[in-house]
């Protein structure tokens, strides 16, 4: 017969099937999203994100030191202030030098000089009312203060030794403006600035604002995160983010946005694409793997590995300190 209908020779051996893949998961394109708390000696588990922690200065380096060790190379820096009259309508303490984001990227940059250290950027974790923004009186966002203040909150992460800000308020036009301050301040060159490009609204955060105590006082995101079903508005919104500056293109959530992450390589050809595994979906892994639907390690690599399949050079995963014991390399 046809003998090109023979495929099975293709992929018989191990290393024959994968060789099949374009991108293979490295510890390299791992970034470990870390929270920090403003309490020192903090160290608590985060219940609804198996194996999470929220952590204070102190316990941040004992806790890093083995994992650099076998490989980690990159980590996300989130900040949970807890001490009281640290939230208000503008999200003031975001960048103050005493607060938790600001002291880690100090502590970690001295103490961990090869660790690339991403920091997310955003206000809901800041303000009273827990938007990702300021608000106007009637609870919509004012793009132009929350471009300005984010921008300000990048720009002081990068000052104090940022190698990389990530927006993920979804405000329109904070990378240009990202970028804009950067460059007048003279840092452009050596920050990396990583777009949450396309992030979408939905139930998949909820371990993640119980752990970064950031849901909105009132209403949702659905006004600036992008809705569900809006694949036109993740493509217009990716090209707009690289037309303004992105070094890096990422999509949120990541194993139910394949589709997405294609249209970011596809449409961001040139430039590296991050995804997220964000907290809902890594807790969905974990509550499988417990109601014995399948092994966790297994479903790990498979959800990872079709996040690489669909375009994704990197990925924001929690399971990047299973992955350094997992993979060799
Ligand atoms: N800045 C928004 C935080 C946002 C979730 C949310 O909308 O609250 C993500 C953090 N960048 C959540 C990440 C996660 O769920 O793991
Ligand atoms: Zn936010």
């Amino acid at each position: 017969g046809d003998i090109s209908s023979q495929l099975h020779g293709g992929y018989h051996h191990p290393l024959a099937r994968a060789w099949q893949a374009d991108r293979q998961l490295t510890k390299s394109m791992l970034i470990y999203p870390l929270f920090i708390s403003d309490i020192e000696d903090d160290d608590t588990l985060i219940p609804s994100l198996p194996g999470q922690h929220r952590r204070g200065l102190n316990k941040l380096v004992p806790f890093l030191e083995p994992l650099v060790r076998k490989g980690l190379k990159s980590v996300m820096l989130f900040g949970v202030p807890l001490q009281p009259g640290t939230k208000d309508a503008l999200g003031t303490s975001a960048d103050d030098p005493k607060g938790p984001v600001m002291q880690a990227i100090v502590l970690l940059r001295q103490r961990f000089p090869q660790l690339f250290i991403s920091v997310d950027v955003c206000l809901c974790e800041y303000t009273s009312h827990g938007h990702c923004g300021i608000l106007r009186d009637d609870g919509s966002l004012n793009n132009q203060l929350s471009v300005d203040r984010i921008s300000d909150v990048a720009v002081a992460y990068a000052h104090a030794g940022a190698h990389c800000v990530a927006p993920s308020d979804m405000n329109d036009g904070r990378i240009r403006a990202i970028k804009l301050k950067l460059i007048e301040e003279g840092i452009a060159h050596k920050t990396l600035l990583m777009s949450y490009a396309a992030k979408f609204s939905g139930c998949l955060y909820g371990p993640f604002r119980d752990a970064a105590m950031s849901s909105p006082s009132f209403g949702d995101r659905k006004c600036y995160q992008l809705p569900p079903g809006g694949r036109g508005l993740a493509r217009r919104a990716i090209t707009r983010d690289i037309g303004e500056g992105a070094d890096i293109i990422m999509v949120k959530p990541a194993a139910q946005y394949l589709d997405i992450i294609s249209d970011a390589k596809e449409l961001g050809r040139d430039l590296p694409i991050a995804a997220y595994h964000v907290s809902g979906e890594y807790a969905m892994v974990h509550a499988g793997a417990k109601a014995g639907v399948f092994d966790l390690k297994t479903m790990a690599f498979e959800v990872t590995e079709g996040i690489l399949r669909a375009g994704a050079n990197i990925v924001v995963s929690y399971f990047t300190p299973e992955f350094l014991d997992w993979l060799e390399n």
